[in-house]
């Protein structure tokens, strides 16, 4: 499903049978840390590769070894940007579908009273400009941790912004729709709500404990 709207934000839910089986092993909580990263890895590789179904691409001829066959190459490879420490988990199955990425880190660490963002770590191109931009993150709750990224995305120029998630709360969607920026939105599943500590419901925990244990 994919909804365009005014606002600029166009969100993609990924609903197929594969990742809904992977999903709901990330979302078991007898899922240990070991098997959480496993999923985590493929099931990113599906969005990823969802991600970039409309990705431009040039016409090149490709010698096999019988003729000359038409072939495309994508047209400017993308910055792929983690946000730490759970957008880690995230970056092999991005790289291993498009291995001649950059790749820009950003920490940002939710503070626990007040589930704001605490930013730990900016490590980007200066100049973003006309570079196609993907922001890797399994958890859009608030939508605070990932506005804060795109706001240092847009500080460098950068304007071609997807972000690649795997659950999100409908306020984190709206956040994202009230927020200045542009994008596209590709996500495994928009889940009921959050609750009272700012977590999504049902969703699957704390996607970096479950991945590296408690920070
Ligand atoms: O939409 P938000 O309300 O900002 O919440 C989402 C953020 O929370 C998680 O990170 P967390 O702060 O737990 O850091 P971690 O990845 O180091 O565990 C998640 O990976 C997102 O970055
Ligand atoms: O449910 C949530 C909310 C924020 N961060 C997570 O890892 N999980
Ligand atoms: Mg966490």
């Amino acid at each position: 499903m994919t909804s365009a709207s005014d606002d600029g934000v166009q969100v993609r839910v990924v609903d197929h049978p594969l990742t809904r089986a992977w999903l709901s092993i990330l979302r078991d909580q007898a899922t240990d840390n070991t098997a959480f990263r496993s999923a985590l890895a493929r099931l990113s590789q599906m969005l990823v590769y969802e991600a970039f179904a409309d990705v431009p691409v040039d016409d090149v001829d490709v010698q096999t070894p019988v003729a000359v066959a038409p072939g495309v190459k994508v047209t400017t490879p993308p910055l792929f940007v983690p946000v730490l420490r759970a957008g880690l988990g995230m970056l092999e199955s991005a790289l291993s579908v498009l291995p001649d990425s950059r790749i820009g880190f950003v920490g940002v660490g939710r503070d626990e009273e007040t589930a704001r963002p605490v930013e730990y770590l900016a490590s980007l191109p200066a100049d973003l400009t006309g570079q196609p931009v993907y922001v890797l993150d399994p958890m859009l709750a608030t939508g605070g941790s990932l506005i804060h990224t795109l706001d240092l995305l847009a500080e460098r120029g950068a304007t071609d912004l997807t972000a690649v998630c795997v659950v999100g709360a409908p306020e984190g969607v709206a956040a994202l729709r009230a927020s200045t920026h542009r994008l596209r939105l590709v996500i495994g599943a928009v889940d009921e709500h959050l609750n009272e500590d700012a977590f999504i419901v049902p969703g699957l925990g704390d996607a970096g404990d479950r991945q590296f244990g408690p920070r």
